[in-house]
């Protein structure tokens, strides 16, 4: 499987199943997408801002759901795997990306998988382990976590910096060169704790660069 990365603003996802796992997908999409849960019950558990949908759905109901909602990913989340696999089969007839919870590593061609994700906007890292250790991907990505703090300020640094070099007379090995010197600067990663402009004035010291004032 490749890992890819999707943008669901503006598109829905559907849910089925209100146990603990339907939660965490429903609060793992909702972040982007309308995220509607269907399911007889509820987990006590924070489901985001999805809309819960009381109701048991026989194979009919799920289609129906499906047809009704028109969703980009419907993930399957209930204990019941025939009920799971209708919910496969009908979100692939209406071309939708499927996600079935209670299964395992290589999925049926173009279901997708849901990693643990480390995120520090707008970085974010993802990991997965075939299917085989969910509770590794999970353990992986708390140690990540720390590490990842000034991921995203980082980004933002060299990304402005990057774009400023391109209108000096560098070429663009000496920009590359410029921009990897700074990523890998324990210098430049100590100086963003300190805030945005000394971590930018540690950033152009690393590498000789005379800053203009675009700050
Ligand atoms: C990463 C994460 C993302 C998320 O769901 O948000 C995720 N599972 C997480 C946690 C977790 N899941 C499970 C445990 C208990 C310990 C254990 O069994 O390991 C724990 C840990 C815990 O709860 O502490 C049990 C489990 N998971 C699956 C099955 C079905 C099966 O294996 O057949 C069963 C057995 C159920 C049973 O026994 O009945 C299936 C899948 N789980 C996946 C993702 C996909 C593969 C990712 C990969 O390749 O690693 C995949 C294939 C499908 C999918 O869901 O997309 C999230 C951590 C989020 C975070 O905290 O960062
Ligand atoms: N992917 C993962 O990370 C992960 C982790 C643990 C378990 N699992 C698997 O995912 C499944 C769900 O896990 P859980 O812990 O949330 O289980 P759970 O049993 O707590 O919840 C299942 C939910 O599905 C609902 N449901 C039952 N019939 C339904 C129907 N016809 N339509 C809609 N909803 C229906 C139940 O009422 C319940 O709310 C498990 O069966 C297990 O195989 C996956």
């Amino acid at each position: 499987m490749i890992p890819l990365l999707h943008d669901f603003t503006g598109e829905t996802v559907l849910v089925f199943g209100g146990g603990p796992v339907g939660a965490r997908k429903a609060r793992r999409f909702g972040a982007e997408a309308s995220v509607v849960v269907v399911s007889p019950d509820f987990a006590d558990r924070d489901f985001g801002a999805a809309e819960l949908v009381r109701e048991a759905p026989d194979a009919d109901g799920v289609r129906t759901w499906v047809d009704r909602t028109d969703p980009a990913l419907v993930v399957a989340a209930t204990d019941d795997a025939e009920l799971n696999a209708v919910a496969e089969t009908a979100a692939r007839e209406r071309g939708a990306l499927v996600n079935r919870a209670d299964d395992h590593g290589e999925q049926d061609v173009g279901n997708v998988v849901v990693p643990a994700t480390v995120r520090s906007d707008p970085v974010v890292m993802a990991v997965a382990t075939g299917g085989h250790s969910p509770a590794l991907s999970k353990h992986l990505r708390e140690s990540f976590e720390d590490q990842f703090a000034d991921a995203g300020e980082m980004a933002e640094l060299s990304g402005k910096l990057r774009e400023e070099l391109k209108s000096t007379d560098m070429t663009p090995t000496e920009r590359r060169d410029a921009v990897r010197t700074v990523v890998r600067s324990d210098e430049v990663w100590k100086a963003l704790d300190s805030g945005r402009s000394k971590a930018r004035q540690v950033a152009a010291d690393v590498i000789g660069y005379q800053m203009g004032d675009t700050s």
